[in-house]
């Protein structure tokens, strides 16, 4: 539990001079088995180095020690008018959202985790301390050098342990309003999305829950939402923009055969809706009690959607597994959260198969293998096949120069 920079950088040279594993712990809500300590060695934890150190209001930005978690940050600025809009759901450490470049619902508005860093403070696997962007320096945009702020966001602990970041910051929207709006089929809601993105509609979120989502949320979050394929919408803005937002988006699905809206207004409906979406994790596993989940992440171009939900939802019945399919559908991002009987390696079998066909499906697509989670253990495979001998070539050798003796988190990542 290092309390200042100073001590990371101490533990790194004696961890590097012995050869000993260095596993950086944010808040531990990492999807990917990134803080398992496969070869051993010390977790350094940075849940105590947790002050915000500056916000600048007048910048839009601030700055803030590693264990800072999202909504930590967003308590503190409560006050300004301002807030970081950055929501994996989870409370997660502002900094490991950083090592996983994290996104969430609000990524269709505001970009990920790469977008919004301006900076970063980092201690390398020999102690060294480097400024991503150099000292002090927090501009929205710069054209000096590489960028090595960039390189850590991703990286996943296997570079360097980050200490500080810089963020960028938002104003809170004027006027906010929620939606959710039921489909016949998966088809509708998915064509519905794209068509958004198409018209350019500067949505702020729009989720899409399958039916067995819905029916999971209905029962674990005390909802009565139709039984359905579903969008969960939210427009921010001046009240009448979100008007004139609202009701292009409730022709679009008129056209796709959706149902009338149901209204979230309130601050209190909204935050219920929003949270039963980020509760969802729990919620599926509710519907199989005593179950574990296993989670898929996939991303594609947004125009491959409909095909990829389509038949993801084919392999899922056909291997005759609870899937249910939840999206960041604005992204081209979603997921399946299988609730898994860890006693039963035959159905964990099928799972890791369907979740295998997903991510092959999204490579052939266009699309990634992880749009948020990252590769963490189970996908470095995939990662090989999604950049190539050539790119994975380079980006060991970028691991080889910072970090030769491979003692930051090993195993991850790479083989
Ligand atoms: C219920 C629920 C829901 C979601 C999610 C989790 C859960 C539990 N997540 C995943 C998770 O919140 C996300 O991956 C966070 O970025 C992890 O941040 P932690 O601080 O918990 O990192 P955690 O401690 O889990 O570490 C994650 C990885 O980063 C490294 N690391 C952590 N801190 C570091 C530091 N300071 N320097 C260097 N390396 C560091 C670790 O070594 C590890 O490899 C998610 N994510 C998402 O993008 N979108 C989503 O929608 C969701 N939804
Ligand atoms: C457990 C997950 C798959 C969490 C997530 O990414 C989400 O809810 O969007
Ligand atoms: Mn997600």
């Amino acid at each position: 539990f290092p309390q200042n920079v100073e001590q990371v950088s101490e533990i790194a040279i004696l961890c590097n001079d012995n050869e000993i594993p260095l596993i950086p712990f944010g808040s531990g809500t990492g999807l990917e088995g990134g803080i398992n300590a496969v070869k051993g060695g010390v977790c350094v934890d940075l849940t105590h180095m947790n002050e915000i150190l500056s916000v600048n209001p007048e910048d839009f930005d601030c700055t803030v020690q590693s264990g800072v978690t999202r909504m930590q940050l967003n308590n503190y600025l409560r006050d300004t008018g301002l807030w970081f809009p950055i929501d994996p759901g989870a409370d997660a450490s502002l900094c490991g959202m950083c090592s996983t470049s994290a996104s969430g619902t609000n990524a269709v508005r505001y970009g990920t985790m790469r977008e919004n860093v301006l900076n970063l403070e980092v201690v390398l696997a020999d102690g060294r301390v480097i400024n991503t962007a150099g000292k002090g320096r927090r501009t929205k945009k710069t054209s000096a050098g590489y960028n090595l702020t960039n390189l850590f966001v991703g990286s996943e602990g296997t570079l360097g342990i980050i200490t500080k970041a810089s963020l960028k910051l938002f104003g809170i929207p004027e006027a906010t309003v929620s939606a959710v709006c039921h489909f016949p089929d998966v088809q509708g809601a998915v064509d519905t999305t794209v068509q958004v993105l198409q018209c350019g509609i500067p949505i702020a979120r729009i989720e899409f829950l399958d039916e067995v989502s819905i029916d999971a949320v209905n029962k674990y979050s005390k909802m009565d939402m139709k039984v359905a394929p579903s969008l969960f919408l939210e427009f921010t803005g001046t009240p009448s923009s979100l008007d004139e937002q609202a009701a292009l988006v409730a022709d679009l699905c008129s056209m796709n055969n959706g149902s009338d809206f149901k209204w979230a207004k309130d601050p209190e409906e909204r935050s219920h809706l929003w949270k039963a979406r980020h509760d969802i994790l729990y919620a599926c596993m509710a519907l199989k009690p005593g179950s574990k989940p296993y989670s898929t992440d996939v991303c594609v171009p947004v125009s491959k959607l409909p095909e990829i939900i389509k038949r993801s939802k084919e392999e899922i019945t056909k291997a005759g597994v609870c899937g249910p399919i939840v999206g960041h559908v604005g992204d081209g991002n979603f997921h399946v959260f299988f609730p898994v009987d860890q006693n039963n390696p035959e159905e964990l079998q099928k799972i890791q198969e369907v979740s295998k066909k997903m991510a092959l499906m999204s490579l052939e697509m266009n699309g990634t293998c992880t749009g948020e989670h990252g590769i963490g253990q189970g996908k470095r495979e995939l990662l090989v096949q999604e950049i190539g001998e050539t790119g994975i070539q380079v980006m060991k050798q970028i691991k080889q120069t910072l970090d030769p003796k491979g003692i930051m988190n090993p195993a991850k990542v790479f083989y």
